[in-house]
């Protein structure tokens, strides 16, 4: 199967973390993400999530912590999800592709409805900040 690599990006503020609805024109339309995308070749996934945290929200954020990998088969796809805690550091996020963002308590993060690969990184942001 083919497999991609995925970074996304925790990021907190205040206490809230920033989630992502993807718009219909998107694969996985109508479920919420943490924000992010695909790792180019000859790319640091630290790398590539600055760089689609500025085209997709047009924000710039520090990396901290990784977080743990979730390895995902959709059935087109095998997915590598590399996530990151971060920290906004310029710019205020606007949805540029994404349907629409919201801050949440992480508390209230478990009942959306979540692209399947991210269950178990949810869980883990709950039992990290909730
Ligand atoms: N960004 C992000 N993608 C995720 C998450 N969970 C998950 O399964 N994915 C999947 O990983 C893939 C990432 O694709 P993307 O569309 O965000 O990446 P991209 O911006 O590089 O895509 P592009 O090739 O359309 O430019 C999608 O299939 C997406 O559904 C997540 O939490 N965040």
């Amino acid at each position: 199967m083919n497999e991609i690599e995925v970074a996304c990006a925790v990021i907190v503020r205040q206490g809230r973390i920033l989630v992502a609805l993807r718009g219909s024109q998107m694969e996985h339309a109508g479920l919420w993400e943490f924000p992010g995308g695909k790792v180019d070749a000859n790319e640091a996934p630290e790398q590539a999530l600055i760089r689609e945290l500025k085209e997709e929200l047009l924000i710039t954020v520090k990396v901290d912590q990784p977080l743990t990998v979730v390895t995902h088969d959709y059935s087109n796809v095998r997915i590598r999800l590399i996530p990151f805690l971060a920290t906004l550091v310029d710019g205020e996020p606007k949805p540029i592709e994404h349907e629409k963002i919201e801050w949440y308590h992480p508390d209230d993060l478990p009942v959306l409805p979540w692209t399947d690969a991210d269950i178990p990184l949810v869980m883990e942001v709950v039992d990290l900040l909730g």
